[in-house]
């Protein structure tokens, strides 16, 4: 099925009460095993990334990642463009709800001219690699002043086939509290959906910021590979 129809299809509404309660959605088999398959046999290819990052260079955690360079994969493309105008009503009702005035534009063109008028012009989809012992720092994806509140990772091996720990880790962390882990374990193909920089949660007087950061706890056996898009372009 063409990508824009698999995700067209997807019950929208489930994912935004998951993104809106909890700061993520995981959703099943979004990309069959081929294409999890392609994805990984392109690593090899440096003519498809703009730039390799050694994560233990900047302490960034253990493995390797590479930036897609433009035009992006047509695979990578399509998800992008496909899933952004399903989170772009659920950004607008969370600046609404914390009181900003910026509104998130309908389509993913509109958000990557936003980018270009500030700069913003470089691709941040990603490809990453962890090996045994591999694992990557909580951190927050942001590039610049344009940063889209959500963003997709795509699980490419088979936890407890491909590899075993490197779970998904998000941290939540509320004013005047101590941070929560929540950990995920996305099988091949699924995505993941999650908060990039902070989201409202609903208290007692309204609506408070919730900052959220996510990581992958240490493989102990195997390799990983996984997709990571992110909505808006960086400096
Ligand atoms: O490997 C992962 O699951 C997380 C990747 C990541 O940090 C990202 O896609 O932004
Ligand atoms: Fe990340």
């Amino acid at each position: 099925m063409e990508v824009k129809q698999r995700i067209d299809e997807l019950d929208w509404p489930q994912i935004a009460a998951g993104l809106d309660n909890k700061g993520y959605a995981q959703v099943k088999g979004v990309l069959t095993s081929d294409e999890c398959e392609e994805l990984k046999a392109g690593y090899a290819n440096e003519q498809r990334y703009r730039k390799t990052v050694v994560m233990e260079r900047h302490n960034y955690g253990k493995g390797e990642y590479k930036y897609f360079a433009y035009p992006l994969p047509a695979l990578i493309q399509q998800l992008r463009e496909s899933v952004y105008p399903h989170l772009a009503p659920v950004a607008n009702n969370w600046m609404l709800q914390l009181n900003k005035e910026h509104a998130f534009p309908g389509s993913l063109d509109n958000l990557i001219a936003l980018c270009h008028q500030q700069g913003q012009v470089k691709p941040t989809a990603l490809i990453l690699k962890y090996e045994q012992g591999g694992y990557n720092a909580m951190h927050q994806d942001l590039y610049g002043e344009v940063f889209f509140p959500m963003q997709l990772v795509f699980i490419l091996d088979e936890p407890g086939k491909d590899y075993e720990g490197g779970e998904f880790v998000l941290t939540e962390q509320k004013p005047r509290e101590q941070s929560r882990a929540i950990v995920l374990k996305p099988g091949k193909g699924d995505m993941l959906i999650f908060t990039t920089s902070f989201r409202p949660a609903k208290g007692l007087r309204g609506y408070h910021r919730v900052n959220m950061k996510h990581g992958v706890s240490e493989l102990t056996e195997g390799k990983r590979h996984s997709m990571g898009i992110i909505f808006h372009d960086a400096k």
